[in-house]
């Protein structure tokens, strides 16, 4: 039997529980803060940017905005989450990627205080995720993981494919993976026979950027098939990397485009912001 696992539903049910943990907070006269950093006017940065701010207000989060110019220079915004670092209202900072090519990514992420880096993208929280020992872990990630807890599908011992190593998805997915048990199978762009590999797949994570690039053909019957892609197909409509009318046909699970990982990177995100804040009661 086929099933859809539906992101927007498990985040809006586990929404509900969060804002209790906000009430309980504030009754402590703690209100998480997340600051926001937005490099340029990117289409799809904004969309993610509000959908953020839309749910850190439903919540009752103090959440703020602060844009640059897309010429920022790369000192000017490297002393900007500095200051961030040392304001002690700031629980959580969020630099919103990617940023313009003038700007050294790695050198940014790794300016944010670990103990304030939401995304789980320091070098020192990586680390931790990596040692099994996990502190702040990457959103999508750990949306995904909470995913697949939520419907019950288990990982210990099933074969995880995962396409595409990004320190985004890819690289963090892998090792929360393998903290839970599974035997994990990185697949990337010099990946060869990536078909023969992906249809021993017990779950199969796709996070290339590439419309319809998983047609049936590359899945297992039954399997579950996780699309974090979000792509623009010839009709200018959002898809996933996944041919979803085809692999539908073989899969066991799929979660869709929209309404899939995207909502799960949101609520991850809600609820780290909070964890940090906790650390304040
Ligand atoms: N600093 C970060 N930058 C980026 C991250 C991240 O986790 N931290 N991940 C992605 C983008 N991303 C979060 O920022 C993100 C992507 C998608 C969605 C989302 O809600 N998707 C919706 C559809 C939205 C649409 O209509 O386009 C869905 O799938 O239903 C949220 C967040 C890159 N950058
Ligand atoms: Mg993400």
């Amino acid at each position: 039997m086929f099933k859809l696992i539906s992101g927007k539903a498990i985040a809006q049910k586990r929404q509900e529980n969060l804002r209790l943990e906000v009430e309980n907070l504030n009754a402590n006269g703690v209100t998480p803060s997340l600051r926001v950093v937005l490099v340029g006017n990117s289409g799809p940065s904004e969309i993610y940017v509000r959908n953020k701010a839309r749910r850190a207000k439903e919540l009752g989060l103090d959440f703020n905005l602060i844009r640059f110019d897309e010429t920022v220079s790369e000192k000017e915004l490297i002393e900007f989450i500095d200051s961030l670092n040392h304001d002690k209202t700031v629980d959580a900072i969020l630099v919103q990627l990617p940023l313009p090519q003038h700007i050294n990514e790695e050198k940014v992420v790794q300016t944010v205080s670990p103990n304030k880096d939401v995304d789980g993208f320091s070098p020192i929280n990586f680390g931790y995720l990596w040692q099994n020992n996990p502190n702040i872990i990457p959103s999508t990630a750990g949306g995904i993981m909470t995913l697949l807890e939520e419907s019950d599908i288990t990982t210990t011992a099933k074969h995880v494919v995962i396409v595409g190593r990004s320190n985004i998805v890819g690289r963090p997915l892998g090792a929360l993976m393998l903290n839970s048990d599974a035997t994990v199978t990185m697949a990337h762009s010099k990946t060869k026979d990536l078909k023969s590999i992906t249809k021993q797949a017990d779950i199969l994570i796709s996070a290339v950027g590439k419309a319809h690039f998983i047609t049936a053909d590359m899945v297992k019957k039954g399997a579950t098939v996780i699309d974090v892609g979000m792509n623009r197909d010839e009709n200018d409509r959002l898809v996933g990397d996944v041919d979803f009318d085809d692999v539908s046909s073989v899969a066991g699970a799929m979660t869709p485009v929209p309404g899939g990982v995207g909502p799960m990177t949101i609520l991850t995100l809600m609820e780290q912001t909070i964890e940090i804040a906790k650390k304040r009661v």
